[in-house]
C-alpha cells in the first residue's frame, strides 16, 4: 500500500490580516519542570537584544509561567474588531498567555482541552502581531493534545527540544522528538538544560545530573545543534524578579545562531 504523507491543511489557522510572522518555532519538552518556559524566554530575550521582532505565545495553558519571567502585570486588550493586543515586555517582546486574561493569575484554568486548544488557535490568529522576525511558541511539557494542534494548525518552521541530563528525561524527550518527525517538523536543536555547575570561586565544573544521553539523542536523530545550558542561580532569581531579560546568557549562542540562519 502506499505510504501517504498525513495531510493536516484542512486544521490550519492563519494569523490575522496585518499580521506578518517571518518565522514561528515551537519550544517542547518530554516533561515538565526541565526549564522550557526559561529557555523560551532566555532565547527571546537575545533575539530581542540582537534586534529582532520577537513574540512568545505562551501555550503552556494550565502552567503558564512566560509573564513572571518577564515582569508582565499588562493585561491583553481586546479592540471592538475583534484584534487582541498583546502584551509587551520591557525590551518589547510582545505576548499572549491566558494568565494576562485571568482575573488573577492564580486562578486555576479548569477547561476541557477543547476548549484549550480553541483559545490557543484564537490567541495566535486573532492578536495583532505586526511585523515579526520570530514567534516562539512555548509548548506545554508532553506529547497531549495542544501539542498535536499546535503543530497541526499552526505554521511550525523548526522545533527546539528542551531537556535535561537525566536518563528518564532523556528518553521523554524522543518522543518530543519523534512526534515532531512525524508532524514533518524541522528540529532545529536540543537544549540540555541544568547540564553542569561552574563553582563561581573556583571555575571547576560540576555535572551535578551526571553525564547526559543528549549528545546520543542527537546523534541518533541527525541534528548537528546541542545546547548546553548551565545552572545558573541567577537565571532562577531574575525569573523571580521579573527580569529575565537582564540576564546574559552564552551557553544558548549556537542554538540562536541556528535560529538565525533558519
Ligand atoms: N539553567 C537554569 N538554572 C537555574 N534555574 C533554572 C534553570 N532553568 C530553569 N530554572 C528554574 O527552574 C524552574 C522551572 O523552569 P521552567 O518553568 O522554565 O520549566 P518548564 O519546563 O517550562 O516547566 P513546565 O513546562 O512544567 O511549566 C524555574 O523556576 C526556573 O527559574
Amino acid at each position: 500500500m502506499e505510504n501517504k504523507k498525513l495531510n493536516f491543511d484542512k486544521f490550519k489557522v492563519s494569523p490575522r490580516k496585518g499580521s506578518n510572522i517571518k518565522k514561528t518555532i515551537a519550544v517542547m519538552s518530554g516533561k515538565g519542570g526541565v526549564g522550557k518556559s526559561s529557555v523560551t524566554s532566555l532565547i527571546a530575550s537575545k533575539l530581542r537584544k540582537d534586534g529582532k521582532k520577537i513574540a512568545i505565545l505562551d501555550a503552556d495553558i494550565t502552567g503558564p509561567s512566560i509573564p513572571q519571567a518577564f515582569g508582565i502585570e499588562d493585561r491583553i486588550r481586546a479592540l471592538e474588531d475583534g484584534a487582541m493586543i498583546p502584551a509587551k515586555s520591557k525590551s518589547g517582546i510582545e505576548i499572549m498567555s491566558i494568565n494576562l486574561v485571568l482575573d488573577s493569575k492564580t486562578s486555576p484554568v479548569v477547561w476541557r482541552s477543547s476548549i484549550v486548544t480553541n483559545v490557543l488557535k484564537q490567541f495566535y490568529s486573532e492578536a495583532d502581531w505586526g511585523d515579526l522576525d520570530y514567534l516562539l511558541i512555548d509548548m506545554p511539557p508532553g506529547t497531549s493534545d495542544i501539542p498535536l494542534t499546535v503543530f497541526q494548525s499552526l505554521n511550525i518552521d523548526g522545533v527546539i527540544a528542551v531537556t535535561t541530563p537525566q536518563d528518564l528525561v532523556g528518553m521523554v524527550v524522543e518522543k518530543s522528538l519523534n512526534m515532531a518527525k512525524m508532524m514533518g517538523k524541522p528540529i532545529l536543536g536540543i537544549v540540555e538544560n541544568m547540564s553542569y555547575f561552574k563553582a563561581p570561586d573556583t571555575g571547576k565544573v560540576y555535572k551535578i545530573f551526571g553525564e547526559g544521553a543528549t549528545d546520543d539523542i542527537a546523534n541518533k536523530f541527525a541534528i548537528d545543534t546541542v545546547s548546553k545550558l548551565a545552572i545558573n542561580p541567577k537565571i532562577t532569581k531574575m525569573i523571580d524578579e521579573g527580569r529575565i531579560e537582564d540576564v546574559e546568557e552564552k551557553d544558548l549562542d549556537n542554538i540562536i545562531k541556528k535560529i538565525k540562519n533558519l
